[in-house]
């Protein structure tokens, strides 16, 4: 290491001791209800810079960066970090911490209430990609994720630290207990790739439950085609309506039990097994009946 580097590494943010330090001289007290959990490893913090892909002429933009043990990381790595923090108390704490890094700023809101096409316009203009990069709050990471996504935001990667049971739905393949709605959204958009699992050992404070680090890459196009995209996540809500019961039975519900007998034969031209449960349904497969019910009018 040289002198730089040691300088750099005495003040990383992503160590107990610094941490602890940090909140003892602000007097710093964790929120439950906001998903206070920061995170002291450093080797984590590396994983998820580098799957992020960035380089001087990307931008990243972070939710939620706490005392700022990502956000410097990214710092290093981006062109340029905006960082998004609901917390008041933690913006002077961030304006100290991150005093030496002049290509972040730090936006005092909730994530959930901006309007990030319009902030992603204002603060990358320049850059020739941007990403999200954060370590979620996790009693808000659906809500997120589905902003995220549905607002077809020009981003190209989302990785994001998240609760483990939830990183796995999101990749999950049909055939699985993991395999659901959530997977089906997040598929349609992106490709998922899981980075790693995450012990619940390297938070402050630790979370009751075990974490893990999701790259998502936006697709230039969704894998398939669909008439209707907002009635396509119709049918697939409707179809896992009720795990155990049968694709016919959990759309018969949604379309009318008038139609049963018609719907049957719909799922056949389909080519699939009304006895199936929605949980064996490819996304190639939803497109098709979503399509052909759009088509019938039963349920506009
Ligand atoms: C899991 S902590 C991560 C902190 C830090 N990035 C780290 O890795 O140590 C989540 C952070 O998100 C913030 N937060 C919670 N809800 C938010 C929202 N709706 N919008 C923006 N930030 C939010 C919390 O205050 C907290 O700082």
């Amino acid at each position: 290491m040289d002198k730089q580097e040691r300088t750099a590494a005495a003040s990383e943010v992503a160590t107990p001791k610094r941490t602890k330090e940090i909140i003892g001289r602000y007097g710093f007290s964790f929120k439950k209800s906001l998903g206070q959990n920061f995170l002291i490893d450093q080797n984590i913090l590396n994983k998820i810079v580098a799957a992020a892909e960035l380089d001087p002429s990307k931008g990243a933009l972070e939710i939620g960066p706490g005392i700022g043990a990502l956000t410097q990381q990214l710092a290093q790595a981006a062109g340029r970090v905006t960082a998004v923090e609901i917390d008041n108390r933690l913006i002077p704490i961030l304006k100290d911490v991150l005093s030496e890094n002049d290509n972040v700023e730090v936006v005092h809101g909730d994530v959930l209430k901006l309007d990030l096409a319009e902030l992603i316009e204002r603060q990358f203009k320049e850059m020739s990609g941007v990403s999200v990069v954060a370590n979620l709050p996790y009693y808000v990471t659906t809500p997120i994720l589905m902003k995220l996504l549905e607002e077809k935001l020009p981003l190209e990667h989302i990785v994001v630290m998240i609760q483990k049971e939830v990183a796995e739905r999101m990749a999950a393949k049909p055939g699985g207990k993991a395999y659901g709605s959530l997977s089906v959204a997040v598929q349609y958009y992106c490709e998922p790739k899981l980075i790693c699992t995450v012990p619940h050992t390297v938070f402050i404070p630790q979370p009751n439950v075990d974490s893990a680090v999701i790259k998502l890459s936006l697709r230039d196009k969704p894998p398939v085609d669909v008439k209707s995209e907002s009635y396509f996540f119709r049918v697939v809500q409707a179809s896992f309506a009720q795990r155990r019961k049968t694709i016919t039975n959990n759309l018969g519900a949604f379309v009318g039990k008038e139609h049963r007998e018609a719907l049957i034969e719909l799922l056949q031209g389909c080519g699939i097994d009304p006895a199936r449960r929605g949980e064996t349904l490819s996304l190639s497969e939803f497109a098709a009946v979503s399509d052909a019910l759009l088509a019938t009018g039963w349920s506009d």
